[in-house]
């Protein structure tokens, strides 16, 4: 598990250890940290061409703490100062070092040209958008050809958040001080920070129990079947999905249940839908809903329920999601269920699990807020969903992001761009459907099928070979891949 916690965590924790501490130490500690990295990537320092963009924060005091440490190793070192006002002792250390300033209007060019650039714009200090100078210089380093090296948090990126309201810097790598911070793992922010190295500067004993946790392989424990298992106690998942109109959805949901490890697989629509997945799916135990019914009696015993993908929005479909909600059994609830939930969210007063996976318009839908405010704040708007909604929720998307009321919420680290294509969304559902059946609690479901998910995904993207390159995948292809990816983990 890697953890992150937000500014104010951090200052704290700051605060607690500088007050033991002589002055100075922990901006020693996280420059000697940055200057070690941008080392690393040099490869040969001396001789090298670094350039420092300074902000006027301590944040530009490490860059500039840390350029002295490469210009005492030879490198020729220049740096930047947006704005008026400099970190003067960084200044003096990298003036003593041999360094020196170079004026704004030089600042293109000695970037353009630099084999390493540092970004100490702005860190956790930032907000909104990046002012002049700062956005131009934050688009010159993004566009530069050379090694991006951000300080701590990638200037122009939230560090609490991720939202990036302007201009920010595109970084290789991005060094940051004693605790990841949320920003570094969700996007947009996410995508701006390249690889995130983590240096330690002792604040550990004085952070707070994580904001936001981003699990690792090692937490990803899917039920496993023993010697005493048969299909009923390795958990049978019910799915009530697809209509009339929609039959795909149906197919794909059970098929990421299949694979996703259920004993059995219950499926109960209307026939179309149920003549498809026979076909496609014969190991699923099937159940012909008439129209106009609203119970799903006779469908036999099921652990837990996936509804929602393809059903439909109308009265039929609203009746049967109230019959699957009203069981004592853990429910997930995804696309058109959702939709019907929008109006009728006291069908969500219950006692047993309940896990949403929306995802932005559907939770636009279900919170009555703007689809663009929740991609831009994801981190919010999940905690708020599952706070007002009494649920979990899976929030999909760019980063899947999990929250349950009173938990650290849960960042999925895998996943692909070529999964934003139809059908992908209905796989997770199957599949943490049957992770839910399993007996996994609905934040443990919906962490394991997020990460095999994404897995699976850029597995399917990426091919057998390493070096063979990506190509688009459709949904049906990340069915195929997930054993693939249930190999990866340390059982
Ligand atoms: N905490 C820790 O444990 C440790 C922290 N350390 C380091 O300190 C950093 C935090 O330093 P910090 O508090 O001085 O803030 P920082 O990020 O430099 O930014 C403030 C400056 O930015 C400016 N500014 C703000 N928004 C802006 C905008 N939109 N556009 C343009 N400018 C904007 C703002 O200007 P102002 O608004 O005041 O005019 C102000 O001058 C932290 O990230 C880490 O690197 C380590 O040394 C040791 C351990
Ligand atoms: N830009 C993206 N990067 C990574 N994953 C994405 C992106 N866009 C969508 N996804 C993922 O693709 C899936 C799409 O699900 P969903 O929107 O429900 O599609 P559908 O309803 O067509 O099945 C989700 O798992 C989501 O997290
Ligand atoms: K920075």
């Amino acid at each position: 598990m890697r953890y992150a916690h937000e500014v104010g965590d951090v200052r704290a924790a700051e605060g607690a250890l500088m007050a033991r501490l002589p002055e100075g130490t922990l901006m020693r500690r996280a420059a000697a940290g940055l200057a070690r990295v941008c080392a690393g990537l040099l490869g040969r320092v001396y001789g090298a061409d670094v350039v420092v963009l300074a902000g006027s924060g301590d944040n530009g005091g490490d860059a500039l703490y840390a350029g002295a440490r490469l210009a005492r190793r030879g490198a020729r070192v220049r740096a930047v100062a947006a704005g008026s006002r400099l970190h003067q002792e960084g200044l003096a250390d990298l003036r003593a070092a041999g360094g020196r300033l170079i004026d704004l209007a030089d600042a293109g060019a000695a970037v353009a040209a630099a084999d390493l650039v540092i970004d100490g714009l702005t860190g956790i200090g930032g907000s909104g958008a990046l002012r002049e100078p700062h956005a131009t210089l934050a688009l010159a380093a993004s566009g530069a050809g050379g090694i991006v090296v951000a300080c701590d948090v990638p200037s122009g990126v939230d560090a609490s958040s991720g939202q990036v309201e302007g201009a920010a810097v595109r970084a290789d790598v991005t060094v940051t001080f004693g605790t990841l911070k949320p920003g570094l793992l969700i996007d947009p922010g996410a995508s701006y920070c390249g690889v995130v190295e983590l240096v330690d500067i002792g604040l550990g004993p004085y952070l707070d129990d994580p904001d936001v946790v981003s699990p690792a392989a090692e937490d990803v424990r899917p039920p496993v079947p023993g010697p005493e298992s048969d299909k009923y106690r390795r958990g049978v998942v019910g799915i009530l999905a697809g209509g009339e109109a929609f039959t795909g959805a149906a197919v794909l949901s059970v098929g990421g249940a299949v694979r996703g490890g259920a004993g059995m697989v219950r499926f109960a629509s209307v026939r179309p839908a149920v003549e498809l997945v026979r076909q496609r799916w014969p190991e699923a135990v099937t159940t012909v809903i008439e129209p106009g019914e609203k119970a799903l009696d006779g469908i036999g015993r099921v652990q837990a329920w996936v509804a929602g993908p393809g059903l439909g929005t109308g009265e039929d479909a609203e009746g049967l999601l109230q019959a699957v909600l009203s069981t004592e059994l853990p429910v997930l609830v995804d696309a058109d269920g959702l939709t019907v939930l929008a109006r009728r969210r006291d069908l969500l007063a219950r006692d047993a699990p309940t896990l949403l996976t929306p995802h932005a318009g559907e939770l636009a839908r279900l919170l009555d807020a703007d689809r663009g405010e929740i991609e831009a704040r994801r981190l919010e708007f999940v905690r708020r969903a599952a706070a007002e909604l009494d649920a979990t929720v899976l929030l999909k998307g760019s980063t899947t992001v999990i929250a349950e009321p009173g938990r650290p919420v849960r960042v999925n680290p895998t996943g692909t761009s070529w999964l934003a294509t139809a059908g992908t969304g209905d796989v997770l559902s199957g599949l943490t459907g049957a992770l839910l059946a399993g007996g996994l609690s609905a934040l443990d479901a919906a962490t394991a099928g997020a990460y095999l998910h994404g897995l699976a995904a850029r597995l399917a993207a990426g091919g057998a070979s390493p070096d063979a390159g990506e190509a688009p995948i459709g949904a049906f292809d990340v069915i195929t891949a997930l054993p693939a990816a249930f190999r990866t983990l340390p059982w």
